[in-house]
């Protein structure tokens, strides 16, 4: 997991743990603020008073060497467990401390490093589960309000099918899921949270274990519904190429807390992200 940095770099334009201009100034409103937030367990602080933005539009990178805390932010970010200590507020309202399917009602989706896909359902099936509060989902409903179940139901399924087109994975549509491909388990998992309309979608490892063809795909996937349905997108990544072409921002957290916070090439070239990635090499070859 190498950084691409020149060998004359300077911290210049590069913003630091404030966030130059260049840093802030990308995409709308601030959607997403993460104030000071700890995480430790026992004595380690996995998150160490850390803070940024996301703001609206963006596709914001999130990087750092193995062990920089990133998979806690998202778990903090998603309640999937809660902060010490520090404030996160969606669209302005603090959701700190909230559990995870309030979240995810109010418009903010995640995936996994490891896809958590419904092995023995298929791939239609897994995303038609998505969507909430179904009025089918309870028996009085379903007794007395038929009509409006089976045309939701339906409007599931077309949304469903229509997501599975957009993915190209109408041809596995009835295939169990756990049998799909690496890759194809990680379109699934973008697929469940476009079931929702969602605002933000943080991606845990969108890359990892894709191959080269489905990663394309992935890639303009992400960048079409930025672009054109105006999701924005947080997400965690090791593929260097994936994420100096896709993201911007880019936040590199070291030691638990955001240590630059630029463009690409900013970040490319700034010699303490290039310092924290190789104390880590250097860590590990240590130990
Ligand atoms: N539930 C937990 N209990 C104890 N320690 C944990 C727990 N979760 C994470 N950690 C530790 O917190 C630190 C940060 O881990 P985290 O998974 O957030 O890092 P990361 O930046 O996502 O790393 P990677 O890129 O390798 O996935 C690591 O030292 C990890 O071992």
């Amino acid at each position: 997991m190498a950084i691409q940095t020149t060998p004359t770099t300077s911290e210049t334009a590069a913003a630091s743990q404030d966030a130059g201009p260049s840093g802030t100034a990308r995409g709308g409103e601030v959607l997403l603020e993460v104030r000071d937030v700890v995480k430790a367990f026992g004595g380690l602080h996995a998150v160490d008073h850390c803070s940024f933005d996301v703001r609206r539009g963006t596709i914001t990178g999130l990087i750092g060497p193995n062990g920089a805390g990133k998979t806690t932010m998202f778990n903090n970010i998603t309640g999937f467990i809660t902060p010490d200590s520090g404030t996160i507020r969606y669209r302005g309202q603090d959701i700190t401390g909230l559990r995870p399917d309030q979240i995810f009602a109010s418009g903010l989706c995640r995936t996994f490093q490891i896809p958590r896909e419904h092995g023995t359902m298929s791939v239609l099936e897994n995303l038609m589960l998505v969507p909430m509060r179904q009025k089918g989902e309870n028996i009085w409903n379903a007794w007395f309000h038929g009509a409006e179940v089976r045309r939701q139901e339906e409007q599931n399924r077309d949304k469903a099918l229509e997501v599975l087109g957009y993915l190209e994975l109408t041809h596995v549509r009835d295939e169990y899921a756990g049998n799909l491909s690496g890759g194809q388990k990680k379109l699934l998992e973008l697929g469940r949270t476009l079931m929702t309309g969602p605002e933000l979608v943080l991606l845990d490892e969108p890359a990892a274990g894709v191959n080269r063809t489905l990663l394309k795909r992935l890639t303009s996937n992400i960048e079409y519904l930025s672009r054109e349905r105006g999701i924005t997108f947080l997400l965690i990544e090791h593929d260097m190429n994936m994420v100096m072409s896709l993201c911007d921002p880019v936040i590199v957290m070291s030691e638990g807390r955001k240590l630059v916070e630029g463009s690409p090439d900013e970040v490319r070239n700034n010699q303490s992200v290039l310092e924290a990635y190789l104390g880590g090499q250097y860590a590990a070859a240590e130990g």
